[in-house]
């Protein structure tokens, strides 16, 4: 399936462009991408940018898809979709584990549900790092044109299936670390990312 990288956000936090920041000499992004082409369930790399980075990551080589939305995440999974299903990831997150990729998607293979979300114990979702069917589309679109752009609403509202984190290898989890702030890229030193 495409694995569907979302890049759109505008990285407050941050404060300047997070997915460009280098992390042992390679963009952020590029280690998130280079992750989520090691699983086998991925075919395909899309990135769902925003149009001001569109060119910066086509220099990259990977292909493009402009989210015009630009209304947070929800959007990015809902231009996303337009191509097929999708392994849908954040690109802000450089330690995502390809054989939890794989586990997810063959979850999603097997249920035929119009997501498959990795859920902590005390109900928290993960829905950047989830497969997402083209049969969630339409409850989507629903969410988008009445302005409800919270995707965890979104999910819990579809009949999505749900992997149950503390039931996984404890080392997994390292693979929803995701970078917010500067402090994060500090806590990436010295470790093989
Ligand atoms: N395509 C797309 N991606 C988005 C959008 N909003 C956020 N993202 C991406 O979703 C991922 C997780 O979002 P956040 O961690 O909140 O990142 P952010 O919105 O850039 O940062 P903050 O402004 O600090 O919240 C990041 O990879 C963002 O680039 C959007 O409207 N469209
Ligand atoms: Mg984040």
């Amino acid at each position: 399936m495409i694995g569907a990288v979302l890049a759109g956000g505008r990285s407050r936090r941050f404060g300047g462009d997070k997915l460009l920041v280098r992390i042992d000499g390679k963009p952020l992004i590029l280690h998130t991408i280079e992750r989520v082409e090691l699983a086998r369930g991925v075919d395909e790399i899309v990135v769902i940018s925003s149009r001001e980075n569109a060119d910066m990551i086509e220099a990259l080589g990977y292909d493009v898809l402009v989210d015009t939305l630009m209304i947070g995440p929800i959007g990015g999974i809902y231009t996303a979709l337009s191509l097929g299903d999708a392994f849908v990831v954040a690109g802000d997150m450089p330690l995502i584990l390809p054989e939890f990729i794989d586990f997810i998607i063959d979850r999603f293979l097997e249920a035929k549900k119009p997501a498959c979300v990795p859920r902590w114990a005390n109900g928290y979702l993960e829905p950047l790092h989830a497969a997402y069917s083209q049969d969630f589309l339409p409850l989507l679109r629903e969410k988008i044109e009445e302005g409800n752009y919270a995707i965890n609403r979104a999910v819990r509202e579809s009949d999505a299936c749900y992997v149950d984190i503390e039931e996984l290898p404890e080392e997994w989890r390292e693979s929803f670390f995701n970078v917010n702030t500067r402090g994060d890229v500090e806590k990436l030193k010295g470790r093989n990312v």
